[in-house]
């Protein structure tokens, strides 16, 4: 990004998956080279669980040691190779004492791993009728926050689920972030109700850049994904929105527009924090 005019250009990868983990590593890779040539992003953002099919069933076997495994390593080599920052979406991760994570590892332009962020809030839904997902079955979840910085601009790192907490947003928008990035797999329940206006409001609640990043929807899969990847802007427009297919959904996004809308609507000088707060806790 060239700080000068404060734009940095964003490409979101939203990509099909299947159940062959190297075919859906090299589908990823196959899809930075290409927009790395047509495009040429600062900072590329793939889905949640690329690698794997997204099921309680399969992260056990699909896990791997972060940043020792097979997709980081794709990951890193890629990023090296082209000189660009990577979101890598999830990926189950075999953690300590063989606990496993819905992980989201960043990569630098030099290809080493700048940030990880273990999904917080495990998906734990039951909608009569609609979805039921318990990720508590086989995954654990983190405890800490990521936040990263990109040519002086500080990012923050949340997973699916996370968006709907809003404090974890206010608790990045309080530490600097002016982007929220959250791979993310919604689903046809929640999805057409909750994706776009969750986006929004995070948005809106704190005033920056929120990118999600789904995989395509595939109405064979176990667990149908919404698609629509999207990046909303600090005034809570959506700047850009893919279909439901594959799709390399590219933006150009300007941050002069973070400080423009804090200082219109001053609403984190206005907050009665006398009477209320949001602090992160020790743990
Ligand atoms: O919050 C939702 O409705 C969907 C969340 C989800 O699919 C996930 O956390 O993977």
């Amino acid at each position: 990004m060239n700080k000068s005019n404060s734009i940095m250009r964003l490409a979101l990868l939203q990509l099909k998956g299947s159940k062959d983990k190297t075919a859906n590593v090299q589908n990823a890779i196959s899809k930075i080279e290409a927009a790395v040539k047509e495009h040429k992003p600062r900072l590329i953002t793939l889905p949640e669980c690329f690698n794997c099919p997204y099921g309680t069933k399969y992260f056990r076997e699909y896990s791997e040691r972060i940043p020792d495994g097979y997709t980081s390593q794709q990951l890193s080599g890629i990023a090296k190779k082209h000189n660009i920052y990577i979101i890598g979406g999830t990926i189950p991760e075999l953690g300590e004492n063989d606990a496993i994570y819905n992980t989201c590892t960043v990569w630098d332009p030099s290809g080493q791993l700048i940030g990880k962020h273990r999904k917080m809030h495990l998906f734990d839904i039951d909608v009569k009728g609609g979805v039921r997902f318990k990720e508590s079955e086989t995954l654990s979840s983190g405890d800490d926050f990521c936040v990263i910085n990109i040519d002086g601009r500080k990012i923050g790192v949340g997973i699916c689920y996370d968006i709907r907490f809003e404090e974890m947003a206010r608790l990045y928008r309080n530490e600097g972030c002016e982007m929220i990035v959250y791979p993310a797999a919604f689903n046809m329940t929640t999805g057409p109700l909750h994706w776009e206006l969750l986006q929004r409001s995070r948005a809106n609640d704190n005033q920056l850049f929120v990118v999600t990043t789904s995989p395509a929807r595939d109405t064979s899969a176990d667990y149908v994904a919404y698609g629509h990847s999207m990046i909303v802007d600090p005034w809570a427009k959506v700047l850009k929105s893919a279909g439901v297919d594959e799709e390399t959904l590219v933006a150009d996004v300007d941050f002069s527009l973070v400080e423009q809308v804090r200082q219109q609507i001053p609403i984190f000088t206005q907050r009665r924090l006398d009477l209320y707060g949001t602090q992160r806790r020790a743990k």
